[in-house]
């Protein structure tokens, strides 16, 4: 079977943790700073490393069968086919309307016969038509942030995670237009090779394992119902005997997400000597 492209950025904020899911789903490859294509030495793949704004582009027209891109640029290159394979959880922000701090607009129609300065001048446009709002957008290649306090804009629109580089710019948010992450994305067709089912399975362990804790605790058996009705486990939680025949260890694994709920409830339900440890994979 042929070997498989994916394209990844070359450098930026996607670069190290798409590198990083490569390399935890078992994939050996060297990565050089300078280098462009590199070959993976055991799975059938090629990795591209390529600006950001070309790969949407790329996978459609099958230059690459793969693509780790945000969601954002797919929206802003209009690129529809395409296939989502996977969220990945990385490069997660959101794209809003901003305004200076001591701005007099108030709602969306005060946009109207306004600026708007961004990078991401089809997104905007797409949501002022939606919003019948009829403003200018002035398209800008980077550092938008600073665009309203230099006169150019009356408002911006752009990428916010924290909102730290709003707030440095006596700017806040005003409204909310998408919510973007990085996805896996494939050329159509391209969900039924072998080599991708292999490739995705194997991401998708990885996905698992981090949004999961391997968790070891004692307990009594007098304590037992009650903990276990905690615990859901991947089937159900393992239970093992001790050496005092009052006691048991339970293995399971507890989602990342509402940790430390679920440890509180465990210890006042009568877990003790709680030992996490990071899983590698799942594989269901
Ligand atoms: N502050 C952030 N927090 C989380 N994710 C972000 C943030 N800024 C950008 N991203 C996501 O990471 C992607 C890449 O951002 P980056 O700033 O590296 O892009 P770029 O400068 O256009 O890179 P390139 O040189 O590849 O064109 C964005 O398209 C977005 O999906
Ligand atoms: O809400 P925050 O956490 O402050 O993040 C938002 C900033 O992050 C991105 O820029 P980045 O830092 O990637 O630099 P860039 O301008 O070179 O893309 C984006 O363009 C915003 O400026
Ligand atoms: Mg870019």
């Amino acid at each position: 079977m042929k070997t498989l492209k994916i394209a990844i950025q070359k450098s930026g904020r996607l670069n190290e943790k798409s590198v990083e899911l490569l390399k935890k789903s078992g994939l050996t490859f060297e990565n050089y700073k300078s280098s462009l294509i590199t070959t993976v030495n055991n799975f059938p793949l090629e990795i591209l490393f390529l600006r950001d704004d070309d790969i949407p582009e790329y996978v459609q027209d099958g230059i690459a069968d793969l693509g780790i891109v945000g969601e954002n640029v797919i929206m802003e290159k209009n690129v529809k086919e395409i296939t989502y394979l996977q969220k990945l959880g990385f490069g997660k922000c959101s794209l809003k309307l901003a305004i200076a701090n001591n701005s007099d607009i108030k709602e969306l129609s005060d946009l109207n016969g306004k600026s708007i300065a961004t990078s991401y001048p089809v997104i905007l446009d797409k949501f002022l038509k939606e919003s019948k709002i009829n403003a200018e957008i002035r398209e800008i290649s980077g550092s938008v942030e600073i665009s309203t306090n230099l006169g150019l804009s009356d408002a911006i629109f752009d990428i916010v995670s924290t909102g730290g580089t709003l707030k440095s710019n006596g700017l806040k948010p005003f409204a909310d237009v998408m919510k973007s992450e990085a996805v896996l994305i494939g050329k159509n067709g391209i969900a039924e090779h072998q080599h991708v089912i292999d490739l995705l399975q194997r991401i998708q362990s990885v996905l698992r394992a981090e949004q999961t804790k391997y968790v070891v605790m004692n307990v009594s058996k007098a304590n037992l119902p009650e903990v276990l009705n905690l615990l859901p486990g991947i089937k159900s939680p393992t239970v093992v005997p001790l050496a005092d025949s009052e006691w048991v260890a339970i293995h399971t694994v507890i989602p990342e997400k509402d940790f430390w709920d679920k440890i509180n409830r465990l210890k006042t339900a009568g877990a003790q000597g709680i030992v996490v440890m990071p899983i590698e994979k799942i594989i269901l």
